[in-house]
């Protein structure tokens, strides 16, 4: 028996995202999102996907709740749509869309299961888009106004906030390499934005603070982990560089209240600068209660001269692979967090998001995804590991409850414990969630089963 016990308090959850599983792109009010304009630009999703049903959950989060009821979850991280709330942005507010949020949040609520909001998930309104989006300073101001309207409304039902999902696919997966919404390859413009997106976190911590919130409030940056190939210096500083572009340059400024200089040199020798104003990095840095880590994978990397931005290759040594492509790497998952306690101190953390992405299919009514049920026991051990090294761990929330919309893989990767078929919508449990629904009720799993 190989056992992995977790404390009784520890918070067990799932995760998604509005554009990912709502639909009703079009209905009730909502304005359009870059993530409906992206979308629906040829050439930009796989297969032409789009979320405009998505897995509509929309019209169907009653039966996805009695999912997560019998799943025995505590904790249901979910985002809200900023244009369902204010369709252009700003100004006028949807009173439907706060219906909808309000009649979801209370169905949580009467069944148990405490709401993990997250108020920005990618789905920035086109008309901000429209006046330069998140290279605009302005749409900082208005996310802050955004994020107050919603602590007000929903202040007393939900008392986990999440300001910013994966600032780095914010500003350079979406800016810089490019294949998420908007679609730029500007490495100034990403970095201009990746400022403007951590002082956007920041001025809504501020407004959190400023009406004395029940609860705590935090961001939910994504990480990996990159092992480099020997111990050469240059490999080294390699894997750290291509490290630090996830994790230092969004750690360090909440952190510690100034990018790190190594990171800052090696942008300003690609042409990329930064353009702080005065008081920006006190905003930025003031304290949070709990930060979010999203983390997949990882890997083995070498210096390699122009490989990438960071003169870094990633070498394949064998690992296995998900069907997203991407290696699976455990040991990475405990030594990133061991590095973030060693680096950052204990603040409480959440796993916002880990989970794999296995296409298996319905079959005789079963979805036999083992490979999701192992790729979890290898996570959920790193996890126990890194507990062990002293991370303060609060809880873990798998990516994802349900099959949806992944970005610009668009319906072709299957990340959820619960299959959902793309043209009926009809839900299956898959066999990974009658094991989490295990392990959630024990506390405990065994690795060899
Ligand atoms: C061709 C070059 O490619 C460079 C890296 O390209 C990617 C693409 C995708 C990701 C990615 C996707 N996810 C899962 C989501 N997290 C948030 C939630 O919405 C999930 O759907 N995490 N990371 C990272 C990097």
């Amino acid at each position: 028996m190989a056992i992995m016990e977790f404390p009784k308090d520890m918070k067990w959850g799932a995760a998604t995202a509005a554009y990912q599983i709502e639909g009703a792109a079009f209905k009730d009010g909502k304005g359009p999102s870059i993530w409906d304009t992206f979308s629906h630009t040829p050439g930009k999703v796989l297969n032409g996907d789009n979320g405009d049903v998505a897995i509509d959950s929309y019209h169907r989060y009653e039966e996805d709740i009695q999912l997560m009821k019998e799943l025995g979850i505590d904790t249901y991280r979910f985002s809200v749509s900023w244009p369902r709330i204010f369709p252009t942005g700003t100004g006028e507010v949807n009173e439907k869309g706060l219906k909808f949020y309000h009649d979801f949040v209370d169905a949580l609520l009467a069944n148990g299961i405490e709401p993990m909001c997250t108020l920005y998930h990618w789905d920035l309104p086109q008309a901000l888009q429209d006046k330069g989006g998140w290279a605009n300073r302005a749409t900082v101001d208005a996310f802050a106004d955004y994020a107050e309207l919603m602590f007000k409304e929903f202040g007393g039902k939900v008392k986990s906030w999440i300001t910013i999902n994966e600032p780095w696919c914010v500003s350079f997966l979406s800016n810089f390499i490019g294949i998420h919404a908007p679609g730029n390859t500007d490495l100034q413009l990403a970095t201009d934005i990746s400022h403007h997106v951590l002082l956007a976190h920041g001025k809504a911590v501020s407004r959190f603070r400023a009406l004395n919130m029940e609860g705590g409030i935090g961001y939910a940056p994504n990480v990996e982990w990159l092992e480099p190939f020997s111990n050469k210096q240059e490999d080294v500083d390699a894997c750290n560089r291509s490290m630090g572009f996830l994790m230092d340059w969004f750690f360090d400024p909440v952190f510690k209240g100034s990018y790190p200089a190594f990171m800052v040199e090696w942008f300003e020798q690609k042409g990329a600068v930064l353009h702080i104003e005065e008081g920006d990095m006190d905003i930025i840095s003031q304290p949070i209660d709990f930060l979010g880590i999203n983390y997949y994978t990882g890997g083995v990397g070498r210096y390699k001269k122009d490989a990438d931005l960071f003169d870094m290759e990633r070498i394949d040594i064998g690992y296995e692979k998900t069907d997203f492509d991407w290696f699976i790497y455990p040991e990475g998952f405990y030594r990133v967090l061991a590095k973030i306690k060693d680096k950052y101190g204990s603040v409480p953390i959440y796993i916002t998001e880990n989970g794999a992405c296995y296409n298996d299919e319905v079959e005789n009514g079963r979805v036999r995804d083992q490979r999701r049920i192992e790729y979890l026991k290898q996570h959920l051990t790193s996890l126990k590991r890194s507990m062990d090294y002293g991370v303060n761990i609060k809880g873990y929330l798998t990516w994802s409850l349900l099959d949806n919309f992944e970005w610009a893989e668009g319906y072709d990767k299957r990340f959820g414990i619960i299959h959902v078929d793309f043209n009926t919508l009809e839900r299956t449990k898959k066999d990974s969630y009658y094991w989490y629904k295990q392990t959630i009720s024990n506390g405990w799993f065994d690795m060899n089963y």
